[in-house]
């Protein structure tokens, strides 16, 4: 472990179940030691891509490799994975320290190495002291630690974790990534994280796969695929965003987005795009607001920013540290912004002017990509 390189690779693997086609023809790798996550709506096909890795599910075609290894035909005990559900399974009549050690005595590892082992394993996920414990006796945290510890007693190269919060509340799930990111840390071990919950994908991984109906959409690191999202569907799906319907065209010799109409918004993408119908997604904080015809404060820390708009504020939350507002642009054009720290003195009902950076906004052809 902790060695650079690649431990995973996935190329072209797909899984049919009858007519259902889960896993739809996919390619990505994962290095040792990262944390990797791959997250997707409800049944986009995420499970069946970690079962195909653990090998309790088999690829219809396409190949999993494991460091190096053709894993075709290569039961999942035979593999250095190790699963952890979002369902706990910790056996209720053993000991905390005999749940921990149970993979290590069914492989032949003596008792005292195992409860060695199982200290070991238990003081890392911080539950030191607990090893007569009965699992029952503890919180749901402290049971999916006991989980984890299990999990990584007998050292795998990847850990497969499938949802292992969700069950959590959500103030235990904020602290359980936490101590994830740090259990990784010290375990250098690679972590294949599954889940539909974008932002904890985003906390924790170094990088994570975008999946769609059995598609992946994007890899890269989290703030990679905020920034630049490959597909409306990822800049959707990844974070909150404005995703607006537009028409690129010509106009003397330069590309010029339209939304909304004449009184509408209109902007010249940073990159390149062809004319015709578009996607636009801006995200709520790249978007600034004053009141309309005030003093106008337009500044955006340096970048460049574009020409003035004008909205009715329809909607206002205040949050405490920020202020969220929607903002109606006419022709059913609707824009929800995000103002930081103290919030505008702008109200609902009023008019508002805003503005955006020249690069915020990315730009979807119709084919979907940027
Ligand atoms: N054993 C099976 N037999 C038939 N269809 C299946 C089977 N397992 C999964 N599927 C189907 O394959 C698709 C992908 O399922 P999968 O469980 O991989 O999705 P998921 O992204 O993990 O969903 P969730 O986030 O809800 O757990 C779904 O349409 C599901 O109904």
């Amino acid at each position: 472990m902790g060695v650079d390189g690649e431990l995973i690779r996935l190329a072209d693997v797909r899984k049919e179940f009858g007519d259902v086609t889960a896993v739809d023809g996919i390619d990505f790798s994962i290095e040792r030691g990262e944390f990797f996550s791959l997250v997707g709506p409800s049944g986009c096909g995420k499970t069946t891509t970690l079962r195909m890795i653990s090998g309790f599910e088999t690829p219809t075609d396409g190949q999993v490799v494991i460091d190096g290894r053709d894993m075709q035909g290569v039961p999942p005990d035979a593999r250095d994975t190790n699963l952890v559900f979002q369902h706990l399974s910790l056996f209720p009549h053993m000991s905390v320290a005999e749940n921990v050690g149970y993979g290590l005595k069914k492989s032949g590892v003596g008792k005292t190495e195992r409860e060695d082992r199982a200290s070991e394993y238990l003081e890392l996920v911080d539950l030191g002291g607990y090893e007569d414990r009965n699992p029952g006796d503890l919180s749901g945290g402290q049971q999916q630690r006991v989980a984890l510890a299990r999990a990584l007693v007998n050292e795998p190269s990847v850990l497969l974790l499938d949802e292992p919060l969700s069950s959590l509340d959500r103030k235990l799930r904020k602290q359980m990534q936490v101590e994830l990111r740090r259990i990784h840390e010290k375990t250098q071990g690679a972590f294949f994280y599954v889940t539909h919950d974008q932002e904890v994908a985003m906390t924790l991984s170094d990088r994570l796969a975008v999946m769609n109906e059995g598609k992946i959409e994007q890899v890269g690191p989290p703030e990679e695929i905020y920034r630049n999202p490959a597909s409306p569907f990822v800049a959707d799906f990844i974070g909150d965003t404005n995703l607006l319907d537009g028409e690129a065209h010509d106009e003397e010799g330069r590309t010029v987005v339209k939304v909304g109409g004449r009184d509408g918004i209109e902007f010249v993408p940073d990159e390149s795009v062809g004319e015709g119908p578009v996607s636009v997604s801006i995200r709520p904080e790249d978007i600034s607001l004053a009141d309309a015809g005030g003093p106008s404060a337009k500044s955006d820390g340096g970048r460049s920013a574009g020409e003035t708009f004008e909205g009715e504020i329809v909607e206002r939350y205040f949050q405490g540290d920020q202020t969220n507002y929607v903002v109606d642009v006419g022709e059913g054009v609707e824009l929800s912004v995000v103002m930081q720290g103290r919030s505008t003195p702008v109200e609902r009902g009023e008019r508002a002017s805003f503005w955006f950076a020249d690069d915020a906004p990315v730009v979807f052809d119709s084919a979907g990509s940027s």
